[in-house]
């Protein structure tokens, strides 16, 4: 599976790459960003932290707002910025709106036609990323790699990690859509993703229900902003989190960060607490 670089750029002492390569899983060529730190060699290979950015986003919001690097260069960690969905798949109704279809992949493999086609992000996030970064990057270290993301991004960290026990050294989340079952983002993507009826699917990949069945302890860092419009709105739900991980004895920490908003400034104001989080598992 080879690897195209459209550019590599100096940052925070490392280079961090535009990429793009042919993907099974989405039926199209996918593009990311990679950011490689200076420390990073094939003698002493660099773990790796996968950030999963939020609906109308690509690779680039998180690698070049998120302000995830500088703490990721000091700590000697890798970090991966894949796309949200699929893109150009040419299915009506793909660009219809901001929350379904392009940039709204949802982490999952949809099961309903006509999103078969393309829309197996979970997949391409679970397996063919890593397999195409890995087999390329010999200074990136396979064994060791954590997860984190905003929004539904955040959903998609949140059950990568609940899902496969063990693929994960860590998992952290910005204002996750915590309970995508109970919000109307969350219905309308797994109605269209998976059918209406199919709730046994849904709930396989809604995070407060996954926790309680998860294999072990947790320690799950959240952040969200008290003054976040869609936390308000009901689309986030991490009370739900909180209250399934109470009520199972797992370990979730959320911080409610006082007018902080859904932004990039909300996620660049704590994205080293999130690397820190993941550096304390990816480097014991
Ligand atoms: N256009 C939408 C709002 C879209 C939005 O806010 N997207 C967030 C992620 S929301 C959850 O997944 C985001 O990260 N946007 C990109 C950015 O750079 O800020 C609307 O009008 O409501």
């Amino acid at each position: 599976m080879s690897i195209t670089t459209n550019a590599t750029i100096a940052d925070f002492g490392g280079k961090l790459l535009k990429l793009k390569h042919p993907s099974k899983a989405c039926n199209c060529d996918m593009a990311f960003n990679l950011f490689i730190p200076s420390s990073a060699s094939s003698s002493k290979p660099a773990p790796v932290l996968i950030y999963l950015a939020g609906l109308t986003c690509t690779g680039d919001n998180g690698a070049e707002k998120g302000f995830f690097q500088a703490k990721a260069s000091e700590k000697g960690i890798a970090v991966a910025f894949p796309d949200t969905s699929p893109r150009g798949m040419n299915i009506e109704g793909e660009d219809e709106s901001y929350d379904f279809g392009s940039g709204a992949g949802f982490y999952v493999d949809a099961t309903k036609e006509p999103w078969t086609k393309g829309y197996k992000m979970y997949t391409y996030i679970t397996e063919e990323l890593p397999k195409a970064i890995f087999s390329e990057y010999k200074e990136l270290d396979k064994e060791r790699v954590s997860i984190t993301g905003h929004s539904m991004g955040g959903h998609g960290a949140l059950t990568l990690f609940l899902k496969n026990p063990g693929m994960y050294k860590s998992v952290s989340a910005f204002a996750p859509i915590s309970n995508p079952s109970n919000c109307q983002w969350g219905q309308k993507a797994f109605s269209g993703y998976f059918g209406e009826d199919d709730k046994q699917r849904w709930s396989e990949h809604d995070a407060t229900d996954l926790l309680p069945k998860y294999p072990g302890d947790t320690d799950i860092l959240i952040d969200v902003g008290t003054g976040d419009n869609f936390y308000k709105q009901g689309q986030l739900l991490p009370e739900n989190l909180e209250k399934a991980a109470k009520e199972a004895g797992k370990g979730v920490r959320v911080n409610y960060r006082d007018g902080y908003d859904h932004s990039y400034f909300f996620i660049s104001s704590f994205a080293s607490d999130h690397v820190e989080h993941a550096a304390k598992y990816l480097l014991r």
